[in-house]
């Protein structure tokens, strides 16, 4: 009898598929109107040479950001109800990992030159961020489910960091119209010298101008005020600066040659998260001023930490699969320790719904680039 044969994918490595090694360039898009005219245009030729000279930068941002379109094109349409979480999450890591040729850490040199970002976020519903399955979760998407996909690819440490929403009834509609209207307008506001606060603002006004009518009830879409979007910085996925999706007063500005994710929440509940639920996410903390762990488990897990991630993102399942076995003692050992910091699912309301639209933008000398831009979104 022949055994039905594995499909085998058809995923290469992606330098196979780019010999000359450029890789394509994003979105572009001016800067504001205002700003262009203050830059004569032999500054602009200035600023053009000076961003050339990170020409080799730019093209590994690109490369992560083509592999995370090509990673969502293959897995979109096999996303459908009845399907584990836990399958989804793999379907989209292995594909990072075939396009990246990091399918095994162990064999790798330096296991941290290019592979996954961080951990694939399949958050559901009224949790906003942050969750991943840990194993043994069986949980299965359903029809009226609202999954907000955020998966990240990086490429020597530059981080591409974006996401979408997934829903299948079409009654949550005006909800994703809402925040995909709203990410669009923050890309659109963002910009050199550009206060943080002004374009918190303006994600407001467009989210809160929709409304959305789910099993009865209508509701005005609402930010979810404490979450944001944020610098990227080379192997930190936080780089110090947050992007209010409300105006909150930060009158920090954003700066030439930054990286930022542009990400809004928009939401049926609070609009407000709290954390809780079982954690998944973790990252080593910046700061090294912490005593070193005591316990030698703990010491021998910080290591593998340290030696697969560094400060990138990772959660239990990576573990898991590099062989580290009864960890959890150790992992919460080093949390306690202020030297892994733990990032719990963030949750609206239970019953409320949510959606995320995410992208990655470079603010160039002379342009924006939203690097992440796709033909799905
Ligand atoms: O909420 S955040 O911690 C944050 C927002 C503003 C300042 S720091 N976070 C960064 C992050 C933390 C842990 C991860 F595993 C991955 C990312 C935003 C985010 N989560 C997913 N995509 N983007
Ligand atoms: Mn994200
Ligand atoms: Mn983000």
């Amino acid at each position: 009898n022949k055994k039905k044969k594995k499909k085998k994918s058809n995923v290469k490595k992606i330098e196979l598929l780019f010999p000359d090694g450029k890789y394509p360039e994003g979105a572009w898009m001016d800067y504001h109107q205002d700003f262009n005219l203050q830059r004569t245009t032999d500054e602009e030729s200035r600023y053009l040479k000076r961003d050339l000279e990170r020409a080799e930068h730019w093209n590994d941002v690109r490369k992560g950001a083509e592999i995370h379109r090509r990673v969502r094109r293959a897995i979109k349409d096999r996303i459908v109800p009845g399907m584990k979480l836990m399958d989804i999450a793999d379907m989209i890591e292995n594909t990072t990992r075939k396009y990246t040729g990091a399918e095994n850490l162990l064999a790798m040199e330096d296991p941290k030159s290019q592979g996954i970002g961080f951990p694939t976020g399949l958050s559901l519903n009224h949790c906003a961020a942050h969750f991943t399955p840990n194993a043994g979760d069986k949980t299965v998407l359903k029809y009226e489910d609202v999954m907000k996909v955020d998966y990240g690819v990086q490429v020597n440490g530059n981080i591409i960091d974006s996401a979408f929403t997934v829903s299948f009834d079409p009654q949550y509609d005006n909800l994703l119209a809402a925040v995909k209207d709203a990410t669009y307008t923050g890309i659109k506001e963002a910009g050199i010298d550009v206060r943080l606060t002004d374009i918190g603002e303006a994600i407001q006004e467009v989210m809160e101008s929709y409304e959305v009518e789910i099993n009865g009830e209508t509701y005005q879409v609402k930010p979810c005020r404490n979450l944001c979007g944020h610098s990227i910085a080379p192997y930190r996925i936080h780089g110090g600066k947050s992007v209010p999706i409300v105006k909150n007063g930060d009158t920090t500005k954003m700066e030439e040659g930054e990286h930022f994710a542009i990400e809004t929440f928009g939401s049926t509940g609070r609009g407000y998260v709290t954390a809780g639920g079982e954690v998944s996410h973790y990252a080593r903390s910046a700061e090294d001023h912490q005593v070193m762990p005591t316990l030698d488990s703990a010491k021998n897990l910080l290591k593998t930490i340290d030696r697969n991630f560094g400060t990138l993102p990772f959660c239990r399942r990576y573990l898991d699969r590099l062989g580290q076995e009864k960890y959890l003692f150790a992992l919460n050992n080093l949390v306690r320790h202020g030297l892994v910091q733990d990032y719990p699912p963030l949750n609206d309301i239970p019953g409320s719904y949510t959606a995320q639209f995410e992208h990655t933008i470079l603010l160039h000398a002379h342009k924006k680039e939203v690097v992440s831009k796709g033909d799905d979104y």
